[in-house]
């Protein structure tokens, strides 16, 4: 894209072959395209099919030979040219080239490990303007501990809390993510490893989005928390390690999940034939058996808000 201006009687015409001076080269050239031409009194933008003496127009331009150009403002020697009529050998007008700088694209290259070919697409919103509008951050609290600990219990009080208060909120429950996102996965190590990945990135979503997203995954391996921990700004996610010894999980057993893997029914249950690993340094640490469901939600308020 080049803003030309003209200055010959002769009016410009789309297609015609001009001589280019661009620097030290001499190219030949033709205006392909008009875009627009501008009012200079009221910098209105009107369709032309041709430029009058001292027309300022933005116009696409072809070269007869490829030549490396710049931008004008980040390079005025090579981002700017002359036009000279072939037979009279007169300059005729004088063009700017544009070129998007890489802070003017809609996207950017980050690095990544998608398989596919990808961009990142900027969006106009950012999520502090989406936490503007909500009156208050979006956040990550992320509940880990065994099954029957109290996950789930715990993650829906604190959002009934949350909620009676006025926050935008969002529970992502492990049972219930697995029947939609994840129903492809099982309980081997790899497919909970993915299970949390996703749930990770979800999360992350709904951040952005400014929304206090709670979650209740058993999540046992410390290396995929701590990845969901890292897509989140210092601050934004809270560990919060339901602590309660596994023999208490075992004889609530509300599913009959734990009979069923002493039973030799249920592969890799964790805690009986598949590891937890317990959380060094979480944000919280509820024990649950000491508490009661009041006393471990101020905890959490405390952390939390
Ligand atoms: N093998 C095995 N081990 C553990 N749990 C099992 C298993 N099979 C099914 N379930 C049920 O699945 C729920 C746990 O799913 P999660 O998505 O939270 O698991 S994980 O984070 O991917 O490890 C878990 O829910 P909670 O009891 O609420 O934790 C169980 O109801
Ligand atoms: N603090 C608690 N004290 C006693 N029982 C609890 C407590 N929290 C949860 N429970 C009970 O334990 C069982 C498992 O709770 P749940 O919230 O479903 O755990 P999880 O999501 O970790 O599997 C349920 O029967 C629930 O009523």
């Amino acid at each position: 894209m080049v803003t030309i201006v003209w200055m010959h009687e002769t009016a410009l015409e789309p297609g015609k072959l001009y001589d280019l001076k661009l620097a030290t080269r001499d190219l030949a050239g033709k205006v392909t395209a008009i875009d627009y031409q501008v009012d200079v009194n009221t910098l209105e933008q009107r369709h032309a099919d041709h430029l009058d003496l001292n027309a300022i127009a933005c116009c696409h331009v072809e070269l007869t030979a490829p030549v490396p150009v710049d931008d004008y403002r980040t390079n005025p020697g090579t981002g700017s040219f002359i036009l000279i009529d072939r037979l009279t050998n007169l300059t005729v007008g004088a063009g700017m080239i544009h070129c998007p700088l890489e802070s003017e694209l809609p996207y950017e290259y980050r690095e990544h490990d998608s398989k596919a070919r990808v961009v990142w697409n900027r969006t106009s919103v950012t999520q502090a303007m989406r936490e503007q509008i909500n009156g208050h951050a979006g956040k990550c609290v992320w509940f880990t501990g065994y099954s029957g600990s109290g996950k789930s219990s715990l993650a829906n009080a604190l959002e009934v809390e949350l909620n009676r208060r006025g926050y935008h909120t969002m529970l992502l429950d492990g049972d219930n993510i697995r029947h939609g996102l994840c129903k492809d996965l099982g309980m081997s190590e790899a497919d909970r490893t993915e299970n949390i990945r996703r749930v990770g990135e979800v999360a992350r979503l709904f951040a952005e989005a400014g929304i206090i997203v709670i979650t209740a995954f058993i999540s046992p391996f410390r290396t995929d928390r701590d990845q969901a921990r890292a897509l989140f700004d210092d601050g934004d996610f809270l560990e919060v390690h339901v602590d309660i010894p596994l023999d208490i999980c075992e004889q609530r057993d509300p599913k009959g999940l734990y009979q069923k893997a002493r039973e030799g029914q249920l592969d890799d249950f964790t805690g009986i034939n598949s590891p937890y690993e317990v959380p060094k340094a979480a944000e919280v640490r509820l024990k649950t058996t000491e508490f009661n469901q009041q006393e471990l939600l101020s905890q959490l308020f405390k952390i939390v808000m």
